[in-house]
Order: structure tokens, then sequence, then C-alpha cells
């Protein structure tokens, strides 16, 4: 029985800081475990220009406990202001790793997202040429598409145009959380990836519904029904290249979650690589760890995977509180349902 595991230090390519007191709190939960992520851009007010998000990586910086290691990968939100001349500089300067497509309305703090697709065309032309990626929350916001049914519609609608009209154009869907999505990352020949959550591994529709409303495993996208869940662990587990980390740890304080209209978001970074490491070990593909959590998305973003290593151990269960406090309140840790046994030990 494998007792121990040593791996390359994970990233995280796709995550959620906040900013002051909520960075803060939260940070260092994520660079105990992780030696870079993918920041997310969605601000009040939104990480649009360069400018802005070297300031933003100034005060994540400035939020890093002393002695603690950790890289932040910026994103700028596209809008359909955006000016693709400070897109292409921020990334050539090695400041922006990525540009975020929200559509407008999908998912928290969204507003600024786009509307219209057509309007972001001549960015995504120069991205595209600079080998710039594009994060996609890969939703549809019509309020006659099921919630359901909104990646897969995505997909269709909106995500295949785009890559056909763009090509060349490396797109990461972001959080995928249906058969349909594995199905169309599966499906192209290149430049397409997809990062996978740890609670979308864990959770199904009825872990949120069933039995009484848990506002702590509600995010968007919603997590599906089990089938889904099936479909993410295969593609999570099978040691394809297309499918990497992205927790989407997305804190909310529990005020803004625990009420009649909470938010979206769940906040899994402190216990993420134990719940991860329990997911693999269920199915039997520990050894494909190390690719899924710290190679395959340096290799799709075309940087080097980690020197460093860290240490898994396996013992007695991991003791985690059930929510951290921040400077603006506590905020509830993910709970997987069952106990966690991989400590990071080192
Ligand atoms: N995933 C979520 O449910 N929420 C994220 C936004 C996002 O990633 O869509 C957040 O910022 O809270
Ligand atoms: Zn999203
Ligand atoms: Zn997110």
């Amino acid at each position: 029985m494998t007792t121990t595991l040593t791996l390359r230090r994970p990233d995280d390519w796709h995550l959620h800081l906040r900013d002051g007191a909520m960075l803060e709190g939260v940070l260092p939960h994520t660079a105990q475990h992780f030696a870079r992520a993918i920041v997310m851009p969605n601000l009040v007010p939104p990480v649009v220009t360069g400018a802005q998000a070297a300031a933003y990586r100034d005060r994540i910086m400035a939020a890093l406990p002393e002695g603690m290691n950790f890289t932040p990968l910026m994103t700028l939100y596209l809008t359909e202001e955006t000016d693709p001349e400070d897109v292409v500089r921020a990334h050539a300067e090695g400041l922006v790793t990525a540009v975020k497509l929200y559509p407008a309305g999908a998912t928290t703090n969204s507003a600024s997202g786009v509307r219209d697709f057509g309007r972001v065309r001549g960015v995504l032309e120069r991205m595209a040429e600079a080998g710039v990626p594009l994060c996609v929350h890969g939703e549809v916001t019509d309020a006659d598409i099921d919630i359901f049914d909104r990646e897969a519609v995505f997909i269709e609608r909106v995500l295949d145009p785009i890559r056909r009209a763009t090509p060349g154009l490396r797109v990461v869907m972001e959080h995928v959380t249906t058969a349909d999505a594995v199905a169309y990352v599966r499906s192209a020949e290149q430049d397409l990836g997809a990062t996978i959550t740890v609670h979308h591994l864990v959770i199904n529709r009825n872990h949120i519904l069933a039995g009484g409303i848990r506002p702590h495993y509600y995010c968007l996208p919603v997590a599906k029904r089990e089938t889904h869940r099936q479909a993410l662990r295969a593609a999570a587990v099978s040691g394809d290249p297309r499918f990497f980390l992205g927790t989407d740890s997305a804190p909310h304080v529990d005020a803004a979650k625990e009420t009649a209209c909470g938010c979206a978001g769940i906040f899994t970074a402190p216990n993420a690589l134990s719940v991860l490491a329990e997911v693999f070990e269920a199915e039997g593909a520990l050894d494909r760890l190390e690719g899924f959590a710290a190679l395959h998305g340096p290799a799709f973003y075309g940087l080097p995977p980690n020197e460093e290593r860290i240490t898994l151990t396996k013992g007695a269960p991991v003791e985690l509180p059930e929510r951290i406090e921040t400077g603006d309140g506590p905020v509830t840790v993910f709970d997987p349902g069952f106990p966690l046994h991989w400590h990071v030990t080192g």
C-alpha cells in the first residue's frame, strides 16, 4: 500500500485570491501548497489593463507572508473595450499570462464581461498571433437556457465558432462540469485544454439540493448530474495532458453564501490537495496525480514544471477547521463529505 507520495510542487491554474483583507486571509492557504497560480481578474472593479494587473500583483506579493514562495500568474479581464496592444505588451513583458473571457452576467463579478462576441474578435486575433492564451468561463447567460445546459450550449454557440474563426488561439475551458465539455476537449487536435476543479470531482447536484439546500456546494458552473461527475473523474485521471488542475477556489464570506440569494463559489484552497489525492487513490490512479496537478498545466502554458517537490503522507484523518477567519469574516472550507487521509507533509 502506498503511504507516501512525492510529486513536483503543484500549480493551481484557476484561482480567486480577491483583494484586501480577504486576500490576506486566503493567500497563505494556496501558497503553502502551490508554487504558482493563474489569478482570476474578477475583482470589483475588474483587472482590465496591464497597469492594473501590475498593481494587483504587487498587492498579492505584499500580502504574502515572509518565507513563503509563490508566483502569481496574472490575467486580464476581457471587455469589449480591451486594447489589443495593451494585452500583447503586458504578455510580452511577462506581466500577464492569459486573458479571461467572462460572458457578461455569467458568474460572480462578471457584469463588465462580453455581451457581443463580435466586438472582441480583433483582440482575439491579436492574441492568437502573439500566443496569448484565452481562459474561458464557458456558460451562456440566456434566461431561456436551463442552468444545467448552459455549458453545453456555450460550446456549440460560442466557443466552437470562436475557435473556428480564430485559428491558433490557445483556449482553456475553465472548470469544466460536463461530459459534453470533456468530449469537446478530447475532440480538439490542438490549442484546447481544460481545467477541472477538485469539488466537481466530488459533488454532483444532489449534494447541493437533496435533503436541504447547501449553499457551500453552490458554485458556477453548477455541479451537474452523476454521469457528468464520472466523466470529469475519468478525464482527470486519464493522463491526457489536455486536462489539468484549476481549483477555482473562490472564497466568499459565510454571510454572503448563507442567505436568501447566496453567491457562487467554493473555497477549497486549504484541502484541495488532500481531497485530490483521495480521489486519485479511489480511482487507482495515484501515479497520475503529478501529471494532473504539476505537469500538464505548465506544458499547456509553455512554462517549465516546478523543480521543488512536495510529499503527501497517508495517515490518520486530516484535521482542518470547518472555516477560516479573515478580516472580512469567516469563510467555510469545502467539506468533501468523507475523511481525508493524505497530509501534505513537506
Ligand atoms: N466559480 C464560482 O462559482 N465563482 C467564482 C467565479 C467563477 O469562477 O465563475 C467567483 O469569483 O466567486
Ligand atoms: Zn468561472
Ligand atoms: Zn473561478
